[in-house]
């Protein structure tokens, strides 16, 4: 079966520096990819260029079959939460949701599923700006998903937010997994490899490719052998 994303030795440089030196991927339906890797290394670069939000240096991607760079019609199918607040601060939660959903297309009935299943009923007449970090992260995955995407493309989404929120979160994704979807998010804390199926890695501008089990294991080794070369002890 096709790759729903599908990039080949892409390249991104940013202000004259090579962030992502020939980034080479295939995302197979209904896969949960983690893009890890630590502060800075590229995560949220390479997942803008995914969405579209930024042209690249060079090299190719095909998202469902479309050259994004000639094809703009992928993006309908993309739901995409943001490391940075990007929703509508000043707006209520309430007026946010509509206009996404108006925006998308998305149905009252989806609409009204996403609220009920993220607990957002206590947060609709609250503006975005007042929002705790974990509450907005669920409104910001309820905006991703309405218009029914095919891809949901997440930056950090469960960083630093409260443990309530997080179990919210996570089981809407692997329900989203569930009916057919495809979730590829980056993340910087490797607690979370557990739930994904595979792991790629970002050094260096390029990807390697782990199961969550060893990509755990290799950042354990890299930890240890830190504390190593600072004379810390080995556990
Ligand atoms: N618009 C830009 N102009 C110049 N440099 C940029 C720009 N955006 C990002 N960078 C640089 O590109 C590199 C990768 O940044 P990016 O935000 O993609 O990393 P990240 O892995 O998502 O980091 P974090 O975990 O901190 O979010 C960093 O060195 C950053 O300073």
């Amino acid at each position: 079966m096709q790759p729903v994303i599908k990039a080949h030795d892409v390249v991104q440089v940013l202000n004259k520096k090579t962030v992502l030196k020939g980034i080479n991927l295939e995302v197979p339906a209904g896969e949960a990819l983690g893009i890890f890797g630590t502060r800075g290394t590229g995560k949220t670069t390479l997942l803008h260029l995914l969405a579209g939000i930024d042209q690249f240096h060079s090299g190719r991607v095909e998202i469902l079959g479309m050259d994004i760079q000639k094809d703009n019609a992928y993006k309908k199918h993309l739901g995409l939460v943001t490391q940075e607040r990007s929703l509508f601060r000043e707006l209520k939660v309430a007026e946010n949701l509509d206009f996404i959903a108006t925006l998308r297309g998305g149905s009252r009935a989806v609409l009204g599923q996403l609220v009920k299943s993220l607990e957002l009923n206590p947060l609709l007449k609250e503006p975005v700006s007042t929002l705790e970090d974990g509450a907005y992260q669920r409104v910001a995955l309820a905006c991703a998903l309405l218009g029914d995407p095919k891809i949901l493309l997440a930056d950090e989404l469960i960083r630093d937010i409260d443990f309530y929120s997080q179990r919210l979160l996570l089981k809407i994704v692997r329900q989203f997994l569930k009916e057919g979807g495809t979730f590829v998010c980056g993340f910087s804390q490797m607690d979370y490899a557990g739930q994904l199926n595979r792991i790629a890695w970002l050094t260096d501008g390029q990807l390697t490719f782990y199961r969550p089990e060893e990509a755990v294991k290799e950042w354990q080794r890299q930890f240890q052998e830190i504390n190593r070369q600072s004379g810390e002890p080995h556990d």
